[in-house]
């Protein structure tokens, strides 16, 4: 049976704590009841998860090229999730921005106080975050996180100091291969070269930096790190420090995402499946917590621009006889999504188009 959720808190513990902090005080045994979240934290394993060979995309021999285009498809349409690997990006950037990111978390709360959040378009925000629970309460995360936008405008916290020389190179970086393979699933939709480009409008596409902080849980199936939800944006990519958390959900059931090192997490987002009117689907995941090691994860949310009105590409609506999604500027979006102003509803949701509209 589980145990008992422990009595509330006094709610200022709560509020005003990062996660952090209160999951290193020495007497918590039990989750404080603001964070309770009912949930089967386990998940299943497959070996099926797609993996995607990012140096056979870029300079494979034609035949490599056409085998890695069709794995690609197959991954956005059947899973919205695949394994990036032989991507190009140093692992020695990739173990910098780990540990920039947990520096960060390491700081004297005033530091990351500066950075809580006043207005959905800060652009940058860091905290501890809740979500409303399907009986409308409530709910704390058992996370502390910071994002920040870095793409066309950069944005970094001050400290610690290293962070923005790394942080800077990775968004660069990640750029660059999102870009590649944004223009691929172009390819593979059909849409003419350049289309992806010019419609998502590329060269200021928006880049949003999140890194979450999971300590360990006392009662890991009685606290959530992230609910399910899909992300904004066209790519997610995600790297980690090697403690297993982020779950994906495939055919009703959900499934541990293992991946080898130094390789990235990729996840097609809610603009994507807007923009291939719903052939790639915007996959629901989640991040559960364990009790016994921190996970830190490192996410770059890759968008069109800010000032892009992102809809179903007009050959595909074509093909299909009707958009299924109404169209909106990208970084209203993203906004509504930050704002929490949905109370947990999707906005994918609010903005498809219903067979009888
Ligand atoms: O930490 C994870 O594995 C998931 C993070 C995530 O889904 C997000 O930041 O949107
Ligand atoms: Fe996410």
């Amino acid at each position: 049976m589980a145990p008992a959720i422990a009595p509330m808190k006094p709610s200022n513990v709560v509020e005003n704590s990062f996660v952090k902090a209160l999951a290193e005080s020495s007497t918590l045994n039990y989750v404080p009841s603001q964070f309770a979240f009912a949930n089967d934290s386990r998940g299943s394993h497959s070996d099926s998860i797609p993996i995607v060979d990012f140096a056979h995309l870029v300079s494979g021999t034609p035949d490599q090229r056409t085998k890695v285009l069709r794995n690609l498809d197959k991954a956005c349409r059947e899973w919205g999730f695949f394994v990036l690997v032989n991507h190009g990006i140093p692992d020695t950037l990739l173990k910098a921005i780990i540990e920039a990111s947990l520096e960060y978390f390491e700081l004297p709360e005033e530091d990351k106080r500066r950075y809580e959040a006043k207005s959905a378009s800060d652009p940058i925000k860091s905290g501890s975050g809740s979500v409303i629970n399907t009986a409308n309460h409530r709910v704390h995360l058992w996370r502390d996180f910071v994002k920040s936008y870095v793409h066309p405008q950069f944005h970094c916290p001050d400290k610690p100091h290293k962070l923005r020389e790394v942080l800077a190179e990775f968004s660069e970086k990640t750029r660059s291969v999102a870009r590649k393979l944004l223009q691929d699933i172009g390819e593979n939709l059909g849409l003419e070269k350049g289309y992806m480009d010019e419609v998502l409008k590329l060269d200021s596409c928006f880049q949003l930096y999140a890194a979450n902080y999971y300590p360990p849980c006392p009662q890991p199936d009685q606290a959530i790190g992230l609910p399910a939800h899909t992300d904004h944006g066209l790519l997610t990519f995600l790297i980690h420090n090697g403690v297993a958390g982020l779950q994906i959900q495939h055919n009703g059931e959900w499934f541990n995402t293992n991946s080898p090192q130094n390789s990235i997490l990729v996840n097609t987002a809610d603009h994507l499946e807007i923009l291939s009117n719903g052939r790639y689907k915007s996959v629901r995941h989640r991040a559960v917590v364990n009790n016994e090691a921190t996970r830190i994860s490192v996410v770059m949310a890759n968008g069109a621009a800010p000032d892009a009105i992102v809809e179903p590409a007009g050959p595909l609506v074509e093909q299909d006889g009707r958009a299924y999604y109404h169209p909106m500027k990208f970084i209203e979006y993203v906004e509504t999504m930050l704002s929490n102003r949905l109370q947990g509803k999707s906005n994918l949701d609010c903005i498809k188009i219903q067979q009888h509209d």
